[in-house]
């Protein structure tokens, strides 16, 4: 029997580092599809947003100054010089002792530095009482203060979220270079599994969790996944069905038979895809031990442990540094865990890092991280769970009522 040279979580992390680099092609998208695409090139803002001082309330614009000193016993009187309409230009200053009356995002004119808001102050017949001073700024946006002309907006390799849309969308981007999107194929192994969608099982076989678990993880991270359907534990078959795959995607990931027993043929099949090869066949880690990560050519290729919750925890872990490495994601951001405080101790071996299944509740303003005990072939231990917490390898446990970090999988 053949047995795994295990490789720590930081030397896996390391290795995934050294080996998967960015694809690099690039294409140029309607910002309306750009969400969850990595962006290709660095923004510049070449205006500023907003391009006129605001108001962020319904109110007067004033001269800060001449509203010194007002309060409900001793108000201030102002005189009203006009109004700024919605979506208009405010043609006129406001001088000293004036107040113009602007609405919530209008333009602030000339001369006024804050706005007091309508409900402390009152208009009548022309003059303005002001019940309250107001500080220079108050209830303002100035001009740029948003995104200032020239300013570097967003950098190359960052993901677009909703919110980099929006502020792509402020500066009338209306198409951004990203880098493509990418395809991962997927293939399930073993004479014991057979389609999710069969009704009737014999005795001894096994409906396919893994497809769905591994796929619908990659679609969260923008990649689109190809099923290869199921090869049964015969090397040619299994090795003509991953090469197909292999020629059609920009990763290949397996599960199941990555282990050493006589029928795990993972390894000899990801070795016939071509070179460099395994660069990593087991991790000190627990769950998923005999995971298994290769480069045939330029692709990378995935060997994820058979039980479901050990394929999902090592895909979270590595599959997504893999694909996201492939994508073209700068690495500083990529905000991955919370701190919470854990509800036992949990022994764990040094030397291994444990990837502990945990229910997330919060108590008296704390987060709290309760472990759910069960083996890596339940995968309801994650379904009961909102997140692993990591027992990193130079840690021989952690003490109840510990801070630990915690990965959260919603
Ligand atoms: N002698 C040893 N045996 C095992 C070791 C070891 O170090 N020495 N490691 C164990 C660990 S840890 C794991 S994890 C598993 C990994 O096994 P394989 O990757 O070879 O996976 P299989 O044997 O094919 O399957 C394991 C288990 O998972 C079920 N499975 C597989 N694919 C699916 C799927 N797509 N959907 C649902 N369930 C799936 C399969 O039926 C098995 O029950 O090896 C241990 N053995
Ligand atoms: O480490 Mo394996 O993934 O426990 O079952």
């Amino acid at each position: 029997m053949q047995f795994f040279k295990v490789k720590t979580v930081e030397e896996t992390f390391t290795l995934i580092d050294k080996h998967v680099k960015k694809i690099g092609v690039t294409e140029k998208r309607p910002l309306e599809s750009a969400l969850g695409c990595i962006i290709a090139e660095d923004i510049t803002a070449r205006e500023d947003v907003p391009g006129f001082d605001r108001s962020t309330v319904d109110g007067y614009a004033v001269r800060a100054e001449d509203t010194f000193g007002s309060s409900e016993s001793m108000p201030g009187f102002l005189t009203v010089a006009g109004e700024v309409r919605m979506g208009e230009a405010a043609s006129f200053p406001v001088g000293f002792g004036e107040a113009v009356y602007v609405p919530t995002g209008g333009m602030l004119p000339p001369g006024a530095n804050s706005v007091i808001m309508i409900e402390h102050c009152e208009e009548i017949a022309g003059l303005l009482n002001t019940y309250k001073q107001v500080a220079p700024g108050e209830n303002v946006i100035r001009a740029g203060e948003d995104i200032r002309e020239g300013e570097l907006l967003l950098s190359e390799g960052t993901r677009l979220r909703p919110q980099e849309i929006g502020a792509l969308a402020s500066l009338g981007i209306t198409h951004v270079r990203v880098y493509r999107s990418l395809k991962a194929g997927y293939l399930s192994s073993g004479d014991e599994i057979v389609p999710f969608d069969t009704p009737e099982l014999k005795i001894g076989q096994i409906r396919d969790i893994n497809y769905l678990t591994i796929a619908g993880l990659a679609k969260d991270w923008g990649i689109d996944v190809i099923y290869g359907g199921i090869v049964p534990d015969d090397y040619e078959e299994f090795r003509l069905k991953a090469f197909e795959l292999y020629n059609q995607v920009d990763c290949l990931i397996l599960s199941g038979g990555s282990s050493v027993g006589a029928k795990d043929y993972t390894t000899e099949v990801i070795q016939s895809l071509g070179d460099p090869g395994v660069y990593v066949h087991g991790i000190s880690v627990k769950p998923g031990k005999p995971t298994i990560l290769a480069m045939a050519g330029e692709k990378p290729v995935i060997g994820l442990p058979g039980h479901p919750a050990s394929a999902m925890i090592i895909f979270r872990l590595f599959g997504e540094r893999i694909l996201k490495n492939l994508q073209g994601e700068n690495p500083e951001h990529r905000p991955d865990r919370i701190f919470a405080r854990i509800t036992k101790n949990i022994p764990s071996a040094p030397g291994r890092s444990d990837y502990i299944r945990v229910r997330l509740y919060e108590k008296d303003g704390e987060w709290w991280a309760d472990p759910i005990i069960g083996k890596s072939g339940l995968i309801t231990t994650l379904v009961k769970s909102g997140g692993i917490v990591e027992i990193i390898s130079e840690k021989e446990g952690i003490a109840q009522g510990e801070y630990v970090p915690v990965i959260a999988t919603r």
